[in-house]
């Protein structure tokens, strides 16, 4: 969210890769103007962790179809975003969790020519019950840290993923061309 670049200011050079600053700028300067004339789409993605693994779903259908991905999906009306995250989860893998799920980040997508900005509330949990199972939706697997099949997921994966892994806090920002075309990115790790 536009507003969230601008209070999380402070860049950590390790997880800021490939944008010069003149980009950063433009980006900035292009979200605050975005916001002023868009509504975002508020999704939620969960990861199930265990130790050294995270439980990744290869998606059967729909958006993203043939990526490997966390479990998610749209906040209905009259639940709460973290509500929503744990119904998309139970859904989407079998799996419940009744603890508070932990969340480490918030992940803005802009598409070129879409006014909709994707809100993407990332949660993580070592918490939970079930066993994984295959749904209409999703196939889970679990993969070792070094296994994850970034080939097979979004670009934007690749970034954050040792934030979330590591326990940090963090957003985003990520402008797409079309489904594969990464053109500008910032991530800030947050010190909470
Ligand atoms: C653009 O980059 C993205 N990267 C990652 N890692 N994840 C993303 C990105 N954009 C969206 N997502 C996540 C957010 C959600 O977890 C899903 C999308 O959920 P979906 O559109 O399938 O929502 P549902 O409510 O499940 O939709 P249906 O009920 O219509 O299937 O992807």
């Amino acid at each position: 969210m536009p507003s969230r670049w601008m209070a999380h200011s402070s860049f950590s050079s390790d997880h800021f890769i490939g944008v010069d600053l003149l980009g950063v700028a433009r980006a900035i300067l292009g979200g605050a103007k975005i916001m002023s004339t868009c509504k975002n789409k508020v999704l939620t993605l969960v990861f199930v962790l265990r130790p050294g693994e995270v439980l990744l779903g290869y998606k059967k259908r729909g958006f993203a179809q043939g990526w490997w991905n966390g479990f998610g999906g749209k906040v209905e009306a009259g639940e709460t975003i973290e509500e929503g995250a744990k119904r998309e989860l139970h859904e989407e893998s079998g799996l419940s969790v009744s603890n508070e799920l932990d969340h480490v980040g918030v992940l803005m997508f802009e598409f070129v020519n879409d006014p909709v900005l994707l809100e993407v509330h990332v949660y993580r949990t070592y918490s939970y019950t079930g066993t994984p199972i295959e749904t209409e939706e999703m196939k889970p697997q679990w993969f070792k840290h070094q296994d994850i099949p970034y080939k097979d997921m979004w670009p934007d994966d690749k970034l954050w993923y040792s934030l979330m892994l590591n326990g940090k806090y963090f957003n985003g920002n990520f402008k797409f061309e079309g489904l594969t075309n990464l053109l500008e990115y910032e991530i800030n790790e947050i010190t909470k």
